[in-house]
């Protein structure tokens, strides 16, 4: 069974677009979900990030504490790098297991971050969601309720779009010029025709 990878910048819409593909019966995997579910359930991985980060990275209840976290590591490229070594490993493997157990013609991974890290190795063809810088900025400080600067520096942790464009196999062009919905149809038509 195919894989198919989703991907894009923070805000371009891939959340949005993975949404579709599920609507029209396809599963769907979400790297960041699923990292965030394991940084609380794996017990190896959350003493790993509390001996590295301390134990203010959670709070008693066992929640993680997201803001002391994204303050250091969105503010500081080693302590990112180190979260990550610990995160994408682990749901690396755990997106591996979610397909085996998948029945369907193809299945979708969405992760923000596919090709810094391993995980475009891990699928077959890799979808890019297109907007530009400024929308995308807007649409997350209107859905996060945060400033430019913070969606800026998430931003700047993120490899270029251009980059991006270049690596992808398919773009879908989520700029508000172009309509989204005929873009994911005639894609899901070529998935079909491939498995
Ligand atoms: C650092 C954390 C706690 C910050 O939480 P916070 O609620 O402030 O931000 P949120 O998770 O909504 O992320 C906002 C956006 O930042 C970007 N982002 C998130 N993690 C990373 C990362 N490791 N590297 C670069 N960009 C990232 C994404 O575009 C994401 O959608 C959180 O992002 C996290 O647990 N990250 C590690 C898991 C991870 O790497 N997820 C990314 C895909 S697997
Ligand atoms: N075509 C569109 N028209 C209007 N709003 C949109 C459109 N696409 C996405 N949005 C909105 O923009 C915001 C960002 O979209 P979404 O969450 O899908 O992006 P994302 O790429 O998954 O972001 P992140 O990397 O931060 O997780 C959401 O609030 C979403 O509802």
């Amino acid at each position: 069974m195919r894989i198919i990878g989703i991907t894009g910048g923070i805000g371009s819409g891939k959340t949005t677009v993975a949404k579709l593909f599920a609507l029209l019966g396809i599963p769907v995997y979400s790297a960041d979900d699923a990292a965030k579910e394991i940084m609380v359930k794996d017990p190896l991985l959350v003493q790993q990030i509390k001996d590295h980060f301390g134990r203010e990275a959670y709070f008693d209840d066992g929640t993680l504490n997201r803001s002391f976290l994204s303050n250091i590591v969105f503010n500081d490229k080693d302590q990112l790098a180190a979260l990550n070594e610990l995160v994408h490993p682990a749901t690396i493997r755990d997106s591996e297991e979610w397909a085996r157990r998948q029945q369907a013609p193809y299945v979708i991974k969405e992760a923000a971050l596919m090709f810094e890290t391993e995980s475009f190795h891990h699928v077959d063809k890799v979808i890019m969601v297109y907007a530009p810088q400024a929308l995308r900025i807007h649409r997350v400080m209107q859905r996060d309720g945060v400033d430019r600067n913070a969606v800026l520096a998430r931003m700047h942790k993120q490899i270029d779009e251009k980059i991006k464009l270049k690596l992808a196999d398919y773009v879908v062009y989520n700029d508000e010029q172009q309509m989204v919905i005929p873009q994911v149809l005639s894609l899901h038509k070529q998935f079909l025709a491939f498995s």
